[in-house]
């Protein structure tokens, strides 16, 4: 009987596909399992087929319905391991298939494919540029260097023309993997040790013997990272019915290659925009950090409670081993900074909330007449005074207002002071604090049991300086201390940090991810424009960050912008469009309604049930298989992902929200700032959306949204 695996590229493809042609693989791949060999070439329906004028006489390809064919490795060297590599149209399948050949690393005994006839055809193009350039990329290394690391003769004389690291990037995409990974490294500094250690090592299996056993069943063993071996009819089930959580296990090329870094010598971070796979790549360093050192203590923290519960469901399945999950603390930053507190004093904490904090503000004001709003006031406190970790009146003075607009004389900030002292007396008497307070004294408290040895960030980007504080002081500097993943596109709190000042250097450690596997594309365009064209600072302070090259391979329908007259109009076209989605299968659990307000939201469930459909609200952190169309504020959308998403209330005087927007005669600075935050708001709600986003308002428009 024959033995069936899955190449990664086949999940890439698979999800993808409509229902009927899924069924056509599941029936083809249990063929494979069901019938001999012999049996399996003779089958009609299968049509498993050679491929004419194939550069690898070991390709076939199988029919999985008229109009959709299965590209599959086929052994010829009596091995009886069949690999699954993709399903796409027939013309398609047919073409890719003709021009691929497979190869086994002669250092890591991997299995890799290559385009052979894109790298014959480039050949020359190559040639013609390398001669007229002053440097080679790869020139420092010896031919015996490169194919000590696994490179062979024909990836060998394209690297030897290869000029700069945008052509190896551009030109990559056609090379074997593990070859292509190696050169990538090589180009970036890394020495051939480093890279000997990173990449071969690591993946080349234990020599068991003086004889090599390259037959194309043993190469596909020894590919873990990239091809799955399926055991039986019921592992094939379960993959096959769940591919959403296998996305959790097959990682890309970009994202396997940062997330399993044997290590990094310090922290390191990742970025990239919405539906990259950053959540994706956190947890799979978990899981490798752990693989390094089972006994390690990982903190793998977020930014909100139910995010981090999502955390938790994922990596359980992820490493499906409870000894390894005991290890790892998933935990909010707030709340592993209230532990560190209530265990160092014995005291129990009840911070107060933003909204109870903006009320103080405004009795300060008041009270002392300030000249400032209670906004500024509260924004001032946070992102001068807290950020840098102020306690005096004489530092407060002497202190740059980093990000701030407005200038403030000598006078003015002793005013301000003032008002700081007596925002501090009363949450005293209350015995009261803030968060963002309790973050600050737990930096000082926290004691050696309590620290961690590597820690993982996810929605980095919200994180404010005495957060980071924190979690600088929870984990000693030492390579893999920090391992951080966020996008500056998405900063909803206007928190912004300079790493490097709290200690944490990514420099030289810092990797971008491109490729969006949750949305269309059409809906990743159209949600980008919702940011501007200003200038977006990166996620440490060092400089400014983009969406450059920020691609999605899916593709859709464009999103629906609706205007009404009224807002029940609104409310009445939005239950007939979560009907239609209902209508064509999408369970509601995979719908969304966001808007800026819950006074909104709250009409919406109102009208929604009141037509038989059900609602749950987001921030009672449901569990995902729970029936019921998600609410949630633009705020409570971060991170979470939907098939269907509707965004209502999208109107000028909701976003931007008068009331969160400094005014610009007080400070410009703030008020690019307040504007941007707002923008970051809608294109975080708008980015949730897998297939389908509407969005819409009733009266004028918000002005965010492109034309
Ligand atoms: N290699 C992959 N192949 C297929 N799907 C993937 C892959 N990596 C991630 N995904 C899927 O893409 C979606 C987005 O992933 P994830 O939530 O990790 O992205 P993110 O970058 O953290 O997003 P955001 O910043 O918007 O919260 C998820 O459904 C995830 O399962």
């Amino acid at each position: 009987m024959a033995q069936l695996a899955f190449a990664n590229s086949f999940w890439e493809t698979y999800d993808r596909l409509e229902k009927p042609v899924k069924a056509g693989v599941r029936k083809a791949m249990a063929k494979f399992q069901q019938l001999p060999i012999a049996e399996l070439y003779a089958d009609k329906g299968l049509h498993l087929e050679s491929v004419h004028n194939a550069r690898d006489p070991r390709m076939r390809t199988i029919r999985i319905t008229d109009f959709w064919r299965g590209v599959v490795l086929a052994p010829d060297d009596g091995s009886d391991i069949f690999l699954l590599i993709n399903v796409s149209s027939h013309d398609d399948a047919y073409d890719w298939a003709a021009k691929q050949l497979f190869t086994v690393n002669t250092a890591t005994r991997g299995l890799e494919v290559r385009n052979v006839v894109a790298i014959e055809q480039l050949t020359p193009t190559l040639a013609a540029a390398a001669s007229e350039a002053p440097e080679l990329l790869f020139e420092k290394h010896s031919d015996t260097v490169l194919r000590g690391l696994g490179i062979d003769d024909q990836v060998l004389s394209a690297a030897r023309m290869i000029t700069g690291e945008k052509q190896l990037d551009a030109f990559g995409h056609f090379l074997p993997e593990d070859q292509f990974e190696v050169l990538q490294y090589l180009a970036e500094g890394f020495s051939p040790d480093d890279v000997y250690h990173e990449i071969v090592a690591s993946r080349r299996p234990a020599d068991s013997g003086s004889t090599v056993d390259d037959s194309l069943s043993m190469a596909i063993v020894n590919t873990h990272s990239r091809i799955t071996l399926v055991s039986g009819p019921e592992e094939l089930e379960e993959i096959l019915s769940k591919p959403f959580a296998l996305w959790r296990v097959y990682l890309h090329r970009s994202q396997r290659r940062v997330a399993y870094r044997r290590s990094y010598n310090g922290s390191a971070q990742v970025t990239g925009g919405p539906g990259t796979g950053k959540t994706v790549v956190a947890l799979h360093r978990v899981k490798h950090l752990l693989s390094q050192n089972p006994e390690a203590r990982i903190l793998l923290t977020t930014f909100t409670n139910a995010l981090a519960s999502s955390l938790w469901e994922n990596l359980q399945r992820l490493l499906d081993d409870d000894r390894l999950l005991d290890r790892v603390e998933i935990t909010t930053v707030d709340s592993l900074a209230n532990r560190a507190v209530r265990e160092s004093t014995g005291k129990g904490l009840a911070p107060i909330n933003d909204v109870e904090e903006r009320q103080l503000w405004r009795r300060v004001v008041n009270k002392l007449t300030l000249p400032w709003s209670e906004q500024f006031m509260m924004q001032e406190y946070r992102h001068v005074i807290l950020a840098q970790d102020i306690s005096t009146e004489a530092q407060y003075l002497a202190a740059k207002r980093r990000g701030r607009g407005s200038q403030l004389r000598g006078e003015q900030r002793k005013l301000v002071w003032r008002g700081v002292e007596e925002f501090l007396a009363e949450l005293d008497r209350r015995n009261n604090k803030t968060h963002l307070q309790i973050c600050a004294q737990a930096a000082d408290l926290i004691s050696d049991e309590q620290r961690f040895d590597h820690i993982v960030v996810d929605e980095a980007q919200d994180l404010h300086p005495a957060q980071w504080r924190l979690l600088r002081a929870a984990v000693p500097t030492a390579p893999d201390d920090l391992f951080i993943t966020g996008d500056p596109h998405q900063r909803i709190y206007d928190n912004r940090v300079s790493l490097r000042s709290l200690g944490i250097n990514v420099i030289s450690r810092s990797s971008r991810l491109r490729l969006n596997y949750r949305s269309t594309a059409e809906i990743l365009s159209w949600s980008t424009k919702l940011l501007g064209s200003e200038p977006v600072e990166d996620l440490g302070g060092d400089g400014s960050d983009s969406l450059a090259g920020y691609r999605s391979l899916l593709s859709g329908r464009r999103p629906q912008v609706m205007t009404y007259p009224s807002e029940n109009e609104e409310v009445t076209a939005l239950a007939e469009q979560i009907r239609s989605w209902t209508d064509q299968g999408v369970p509601t659990n995979e719908i969304a309604v966001s808007a800026r307000f819950n006074v909104l939201l709250d009409k919406v469930a109102e009208r929604l049930n009141a037509d038989g459909l059900p609602t749950v609200r987001v921030k009672n952190r449901p569990r995902a298989e729970d029936n019921g169309v998600r609410l949630a504020t633009m705020h409570a959308m971060k991170g979470l992902e939907f098939r269907c998403v509707a965004v209502v209330g999208a109107t000028a005087k909701a976003v931007p929200f008068d009331k969160d927007i400094t005014p610009e005669e007080l400070d410009p600075q703030q008020h690019r700032n307040d504007l941007f935050k707002q923008r970051c708001l809608l294109f975080v709600a708008c980015t949730r959306a897998r297939e389908e986003l509407t969005v819409s308002s009733s009266g004028t428009p918000s002005p965010f949204l492109p034309a």
